[in-house]
């Protein structure tokens, strides 16, 4: 079975006469519980990759299926809809809303979801450490909490499909391998799907499948 299905996606920025060519045919399956570990330096199209698969960027070639259903070239809209049922979304750029608490962030999709879960979103913030900053806004949080608050943002509504950009970014290794636990029981202990993009060895470690990307494409094609 396949959660998540990308075919030959291509992604080009312009900028005045000059084009970075961010993805160039890129395909990728994601599985009930395979943990996939994204590795490129920086540049490579690790952030563009997962936000076209997170439906926040759309590809200029190629198309994304989830549960079946295609993402890609969607109105706004749907592509949300379809966001909110199957992934959790943790992104460099944020996936915090500002005027929002820790806990009220983490509570926020499982709300508009209908299936609002406190006790979930406790727990896994007491996971990752941030049971003293559950009524924290997230500009009086570290670089690190943030990333932790996103990613239990991202985790909290129980999703098919974990997309995470640097979950353990700023972290100490204490942190480091409760964040590498909770991913690690999303996917093993859930049967769930995760693609990370991370430098961490130890996460690394856990994964079923490492894929390097290298100037918008799979460094093996
Ligand atoms: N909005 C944009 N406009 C123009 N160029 C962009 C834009 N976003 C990304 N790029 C370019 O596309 C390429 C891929 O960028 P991307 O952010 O996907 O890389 P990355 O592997 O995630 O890098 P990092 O590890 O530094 O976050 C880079 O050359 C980058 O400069």
């Amino acid at each position: 079975m396949t959660l998540l299905n990308a075919t030959d996606l291509y992604r080009f920025y312009h900028v005045g006469d000059d084009e970075t060519r961010a993805l160039r045919g890129v395909s990728l399956e994601l599985r009930p519980g395979e943990l996939t570990v994204l590795l490129g330096a920086s540049g490579s199209g690790k952030s563009t990759l997962l936000a076209c698969l997170a439906g926040l960027d759309d590809p200029d070639g190629g198309w994304i299926a989830l549960g079946g259903e295609r993402l890609s070239r969607q109105p706004e809209a749907r592509r949300a809809r379809l966001r909110a049922a199957h992934l959790g979304v943790m992104l460099q750029s944020g996936n915090l809303i500002p005027h929002l608490s820790v806990l009220d962030n983490a509570l926020l999709t499982g709300a508009l979801l209908g299936r609002r879960d406190a006790a979930r979103a406790r727990e896994l913030l007491n996971r990752v450490g941030l049971a003293q900053r559950l009524h924290a806004y997230p500009s009086q949080l570290s670089g690190g909490e943030t990333a932790r608050a996103a990613l239990v943002a991202a985790l909290a509504h129980g999703p098919r499909i974990l997309l995470a950009d640097e979950p353990t970014a700023e972290v100490d290794a204490e942190t480091e391998d409760r964040v590498t636990e909770l991913i690690g029981d999303f996917v093993h202990g859930q049967g769930r799907a995760a693609l990370i993009a991370t430098h961490s060895p130890r996460l690394a470690a856990r994964a079923d499948r490492v894929l390097h990307l290298s100037d918008g494409r799979w460094a093996d094609a």
